[in-house]
Order: C-alpha cells, then structure tokens, then sequence
C-alpha cells in the first residue's frame, strides 16, 4: 500500500515496528509523493502549530487515530492521554464516511475507533451516544499555589496562608474537608466567609475528589479522551487539571521506570496530546509541562504532543525542547519570527520561505525534525474517524 521508498521521523535506525502513518511527502506541483512515518518507540516531543483553520487538531487526530491502529503489541505499551480542551476528539468512535474516496485512495477505510471518554461529572450527560465514564482529579494533587492561582487568591495574604495551613494540614482531603478546616481555624470571619464561597464555588465544579486516582487511564493500549470542553468560561480549572494530570503521570513513569529497569514493564509509557496548548503555558501547568515532560521526559518514557495557533505564545523553552514541529500555515509576523529564532542550523531555508510552500492547502505542514535533522513538506493523510474540529456550514433553511 505504501510502495518502496518512505521517509521515516523521529528515528534515525529503520525498521517497521512502531510506526505512525502521518502523510505522504506533498510536491511543488502539490501532488503527492512518498509516505511519511512517526517512530513511537522512543519519547518524542512534538510542537504541531498553524494558524485557525489549516489542520492542527485534524492532525494530532490522526497521530492519535495512528496508536488506536498499532498491532496490540506495540500499542499495549502505550497509554493515550488527549487533553481536550473543544471537545473535538470525542466523536473518534465514529467512522469518516464523507472522505470514504479520498481514504480509499490511500488503501484506508473510514473506521470509528475503539476510545474512552473521561468528563467531569456534570458534563456526563452531554454525549448522544457514548457513555462518558466520570473523571476526577485528586484534591491533594494541587499545590497551595494551585489552589491560590485558582481561587485568584494572593498567597501572601491572610487569606492564602489560612488556605495553605489548611491544605498542607493533611495528606488526602476533600473540597468539604478544606472548609471544615478552614472553618474551625482561628482565621477572622472575613478570611474564613470568603474562603468559604470560593471552595464552595470550585466544589461545585464536580472535579476534585479525596480518592481520585489515574487508574483509569492508564491501562495498556488504551486511547483516553478527557472532555473539558463544559468548563468553557474557567480557564483556571482546565490549567489545574493539566497541572495535576502531567504532575501524577510524571510521579507514575519515573515510579515504574526505576522499577522497569530490573523487570517487566507493568505501566504504560505515556504520549499526552493538549490542544490549545498556549492556554496552559503561563499556569503551573506550564511548569510542569516545560520542566518535567519536556526537559526530564525522555528517561521516564514521557510523550508530549502540543498544538497551538500562536508558537509565539509557548515561548523559547517549548520550541527548543520540541525534537519535531509539525508547521502548518502561519502568516502572523511573530510567530513566524519566533520559529524563525528557534530554526536550526540544518534548516538552510528561512521559516518563511519553507511556509510559502505550503499555500493555502489545508493538511499541508513543514516538518522539522530533530533526530534526522532534516526538513519535509508533508500532507497529512485523510482522517479515517470523525473529525470535530470542523467549521459550521450555513445552510439555507427555507
Ligand atoms: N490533512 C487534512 N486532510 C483533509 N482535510 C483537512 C486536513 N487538515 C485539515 N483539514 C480540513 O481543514 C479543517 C480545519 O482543520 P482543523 O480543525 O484541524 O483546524 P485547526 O488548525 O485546528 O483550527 P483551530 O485553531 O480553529 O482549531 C478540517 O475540518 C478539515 O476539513
């Protein structure tokens, strides 16, 4: 199905284990050459950026669709993780029958995908039809800096060091526990009033629980959607989530690492996919993102997949880090000046020039890779599940 001749990212050795179909390599004449496969069987750390329109989310798609479709021993290795802040991944159970020739041509079929659906319990019963299993994040897993970033409390003030006593007062503790502490301190009625109605607030928010684990999602082989699309206007929630989701599975790999070293591999190596990632990047989520996974991943067997419409707005640390980006049109000066900076010394064409190859095709992506050091413009193969991603069609209802 795929010929004689194929280019391989991300591994410099061959092989035909544990290879993603990304695409076939896209000519100036925009026909199509080649295809193009991502090695999974070493971390990676993956930048996919673009402006609106022009294929991010379709793409990381298909790098998950890509892991759902691994022969089970390969994939058995993997847990999947995809923060997704749009609810755009949800409907990867359902088959791409509208691009049924175009998925032909490439020897592929429109299939819906064996996933799993997390959301917060009060978003549960938004789905037609799948059964969303609840997700919930352990209460202990936020910092007092956490929980003052969220509440939008100062934790130099009163009100941020009775939150801090009270949070590092136990080891496991619900919302409601927090407030009984908080209530029986010593704190003034002021502080212990207005505490009271911001965790009141956040308990509301379905989420946080004294005995959340990340059990769930990480079985082997398993694909986990985690809809945090119903938490649209709190920004703040969906970083915190981030930030504890990405602190327990680093805890987890680097547990299971040292234990992996004299036996069998009992916990899955990880490949978390966020979208809109630039919401995340000045939170403590971003912390955790830039100096766990990005700079200390690799020796725990950690993935990190980040998409974003403003490059500009991950800053020098991600870009540097990130051993591919996958670049899809952008035409804002300063994103294209921040790639311009990060370029490396092997890419002898500047960002621009390799941009305007692309056009306006949307799928179309220059890809730089660290570990070949090299430079490709890809076409990233049709989708063969639902994509969410795509713009309403206005249609004439008379
Ligand atoms: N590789 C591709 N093959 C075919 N169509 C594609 C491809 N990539 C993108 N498209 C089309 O472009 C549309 C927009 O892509 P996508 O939803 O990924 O945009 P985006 O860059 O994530 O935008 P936003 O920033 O608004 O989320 C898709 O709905 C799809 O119709």
């Amino acid at each position: 199905m795929y010929g004689d001749k194929r280019y391989l990212l991300g591994r410099r050795d061959g092989g035909s284990d544990g290879l993603l179909f990304l695409g076939r390599y896209l000519a100036l004449d925009g026909s199509s050459g080649s295809p193009v496969f991502l090695d999974v069987l070493k971390p990676h750390a993956i930048l996919i950026c673009g402006k609106r329109g022009y294929g991010k989310s379709y793409t990381m798609g298909t790098i998950i669709e890509e892991f759902a479709r691994l022969p089970a021993g390969i994939r058995n290795n993997f847990s999947v993780i995809v923060v997704d802040t749009m609810g755009i991944f949800t409907c990867m159970g359902s088959p791409n029958l509208a691009e049924k020739k175009y998925l032909e041509s490439e020897g592929l079929s429109p299939e819906g995908l064996n996933i799993k659906i997390f959301a917060p319990g009060i978003h549960t019963g938004r789905y037609d039809d799948v059964d969303a299993l609840t997700f919930k994040i352990p209460s202990s897993s936020l910092s007092p800096y956490d929980y003052c970033e969220l509440l939008g409390v100062d934790p130099l003030s009163p009100h941020g060091a009775v939150l801090a006593g009270a949070i590092c007062s136990r080891n496991k503790f619900s919302i409601e526990d927090l407030i009984a502490e908080i209530n029986s301190s010593d704190a003034t009625d002021d502080v212990r009033s207005s505490l009271n109605g911001l965790l009141t607030m956040i308990s509301a928010w379905d989420i946080f629980s004294a005995d959340a684990d990340y059990s769930q999602i990480m079985e082997p082989g398993s694909v986990n959607i985690i809809d945090l699309s119903g938490y649209g206007h709190e920004p703040g929630i969906k970083s915190c989530i981030v930030a504890s989701l990405s602190r327990a599975l680093y805890d987890i790999r680097v547990e299971a690492r040292r234990k992996e070293n004299t036996g069998y591999r009992r916990t899955p190596l990880v490949w978390m996919f966020i979208d809109e990632a630039h919401m995340f990047m000045d939170t403590g989520a971003g912390n955790v993102l830039i100096n766990e996974w990005l700079r200390q991943g690799r020796q725990p067997g950690l993935s990190l997949v980040l998409a974003t419409q403003r490059p500009s707005a991950l800053g020098r640390d991600v870009l540097s880090q990130a051993d591919m980006i996958i670049c899809h049109r952008l035409t804002l000066r300063d994103d294209i000046e921040a790639l311009e900076k990060a370029r490396p010394s092997y890419v002898k064409e500047p960002v621009n020039e390799a941009l305007s190859r692309l056009g306006a095709i949307r799928g179309a992506a220059v890809i730089v890779d660290d570990t070949t050091e090299s430079y490709h413009v890809v076409k990233v193969r049709p989708r063969v599940s639902l994509h969410g991603g795509g713009e309403p069609i206005v249609r004439n209802v008379d």
